[in-house]
């Protein structure tokens, strides 16, 4: 019979990303905003089950969508070649071009917050006039009045909830990644939603169940963001519901039937609940993806869910009393899911005898050359999870195996574990690394001869450090976006992280020898391996010159630097040719960088 070849890389290029979804109010249109014709545009499916059709072409990612309850217009976001700042625009119900709505300078930002229930009031969160604190204002659609609604301070201060009365804000001011103070206003004057602010804690996630009770989840005095109630007309906050190591990270309302849809993260993987506000029960619901990115609930009690695990890219499902249906298919070009590789998730005991959870891919057997890439995660405040990255799956068909450890700082291991990262970039976290590789080594899945390391933005960071400290360790090194001085990062990134840095990263002044030891421009001598740096032009987080000053002063120095800009794209890469360029360009510098009795 005809007999096919095992698939290629060139397959896994041919993947896309679904990047956010919802449902019109009455469940007949599904909207999402996904790379299928190889630049982000918003896509459309009319349910059940209809083929996808282009909904809003404007080439550009979508930070939200939001369906006019009275079907008269659609909203969405768009940003400019990656640059994150997001403006709202209008589409017409039938599709088409989406019209500047709340649009301002190129160098503003317009973050949607909440539509009034009769789709005439738009709240939005703007960085016009407080770019640093950002400004929450309304927007009456009808009319053209546009107001003030809260001058933010102290730090970013978004808009969260708004009650259906329109008289209670739930406000949060973020002062750190692990320090957000939630706070009510309303007419009778201003009360936070947990007993103390200055106890170090996040709120999140309010949701007002009635006029005068807020829902919301914190982890005030906890290791673990839990549910907590504020009820307004006593100004007392409860504790509702906590789930045993578990941290509660979205929680969506069915009015109707009273109760909570949450999801849960405890380490590499997210977990849904079902929570009955009434009668007080918690229920498991089996999720069909690993990692949930997105819930909505519909007016009919139908939820519906974005998410991915390692070896099923970006779809999105919905749950009934049937049970879970699979809406989207999206899928890696003719590779079923057993043809990937799915990690194991290991542990290995740090320099201080803390353990640290990692990831593990393990490339097939038939495809295995003998290689590791090391992967740090980016954020530093967020973790490698099971969920799909055809970058991994392109490196796995090439036969690399890759270990991915959450080091110190990365979420889903309780508040203290992201905190350790704070004020300390370069050493807790370093070492966890070196452990890992030390750990890999013995292991007998790596040595220095066969060990490449990759890692982009806080894990390109990384990645120069190690680099820099630990180069008898590596045959060559993939930077893509890293922060390569922390003396010009501080400086340089978005205005509205600006209030945090001092606790995330430190004080330049202060912290001068810290920033020093910690830079990774600091060990230029110690770069002695082959190295690929890439960087997207418009990067607002980790900027080009954060590249350009290591690429410059290696290569004055005759370092062997390979430099890869997008000048189209920011943190990341949305485009699929920019996309497939990058990939090419890493396969091809790993492949050149291999031991040579090794290659396949
Ligand atoms: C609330 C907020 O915006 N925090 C930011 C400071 C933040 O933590 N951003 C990270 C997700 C981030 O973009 N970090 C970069 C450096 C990365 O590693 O990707």
């Amino acid at each position: 019979m005809i007999k096919f070849p095992k698939p290629t890389v060139e397959q896994f290029f041919r993947s896309y990303v679904i990047s956010n979804f919802t449902v019109s109010p009455n469940e007949d249109r599904l909207l999402f905003s996904s790379n299928i014709s190889g630049t982000m545009n918003i896509w459309a499916m009319n349910l059940p089950d209809q083929y996808p059709y282009l909904f809003a072409h404007q080439d550009e990612s979508s930070n939200f969508l939001k369906f006019d309850p009275e079907g008269r217009y659609v909203l969405a976001g768009f940003d400019r070649d990656g640059d994150e700042n997001y403006q709202i625009y209008a589409v017409s119900p039938e599709g088409g071009l989406p019209q500047p709505l709340v649009t301002g300078e190129s160098e503003e930002k317009y973050f949607y917050s909440h539509l009034s229930e009769d789709g005439e009031r738009l709240y939005y969160v703007t960085s016009k006039d407080n770019p640093s604190f950002l400004n929450t204002r309304v927007r009456n659609l009808e009319t053209g009045k546009d107001d003030l609604v809260h001058e933010g301070e102290l730090g970013p201060t978004p808009l969260s909830a708004v009650s259906e009365d329109e008289k209670s804000f739930v406000f949060s001011t973020t002062l750190a990644n692990t320090y957000s103070i939630a706070f009510v206003k309303t007419e009778d004057g201003v009360f936070d939603l947990t007993p103390d602010r200055e106890k170090v804690h996040v709120s999140g996630g309010a949701t007002f169940v009635a006029d005068n009770t807020i829902y919301f989840v914190t982890n005030y005095e906890s290791e673990f963001n839990y549910l907590a109630k504020f009820d307004l007309t006593t100004k007392t906050f409860d504790k509702v519901l906590e789930i045993e190591n578990e941290s509660i990270e979205d929680l969506k309302y069915d009015k109707e039937q009273e109760q909570f849809y949450l999801v849960t993260e405890k380490g590499v993987t997210d977990y849904l609940y079902r929570y009955d506000v009434k009668n007080g029960t918690l229920e498991n619901i089996d999720a069909p993806v690993d990692v949930i990115e997105k819930v909505q609930v519909a007016k009919s009690g139908n939820v519906y869910i974005l998410g991915r695990s390692a070896v099923i890219p970006h779809n999105i499902f919905k749950y009934n009393e049937s049970g879970w249906k699979q809406i989207t298919a999206n899928r890696v070009l003719g590779v079923s899911p057993e043809e990937m590789v799915d990690p194991e998730v290991v542990t290995y005991e740090s320099f201080d005898g803390m353990e640290i959870e990692a990831l593990l891919f393990r490339a097939k057997p038939e495809n295995d050359n003998g290689h590791t890439v090391f992967w740090p995660h980016g954020g530093p405040q967020a973790a490698e999870r099971k969920f799909y990255r055809a970058m991994f799956q392109c490196l796995l068909n090439r036969g690399y195996t890759i270990f991915c450890p959450n080091f110190r700082g990365s979420t889903g291991y309780g508040s203290s574990f992201v905190k350790l990262v704070e004020q300390d970039w370069g050493e807790g976290p370093r070492l966890d690394n070196v452990y890992a590789i030390e750990w890999l080594f013995e292991q007998g899945i790596s040595s220095p001869e066969r060990l490449f390391l990759v890692g982009g933005s806080y894990g390109g960071y990384m990645a120069l450090l190690l680099h820099g400290r630990h180069p008898e360790y590596f045959k060559a090194v993939v930077d893509i976006f890293g922060v390569s001085n922390l003396f010009t990062f501080v400086n340089s990134v978005p205005d509205h992280w600006k209030p945090i840095m001092k606790r995330w990263l430190g004080d330049p002044e202060k912290d001068r020898e810290r920033f020093e030891k910690d830079s990774p421009i600091t060990y230029l001598d110690g770069m002695e391996k082959p190295m690929l740096v890439i960087q997207g032009a418009k990067d607002p987080r980790v900027v080009k010159e954060e590249s350009d000053q290591i690429v410059d002063k290696l290569r004055s120095e005759g370092r062997e630097v390979e430099y890869l800009v997008l000048d189209d794209e920011g943190h990341g890469f949305s485009k699929k040719e920019n996309e497939i360029n990058v990939y090419q360009t890493m396969l091809q510098f790993l492949e050149k960088h291999q031991t040579v009795s090794q290659k396949v």
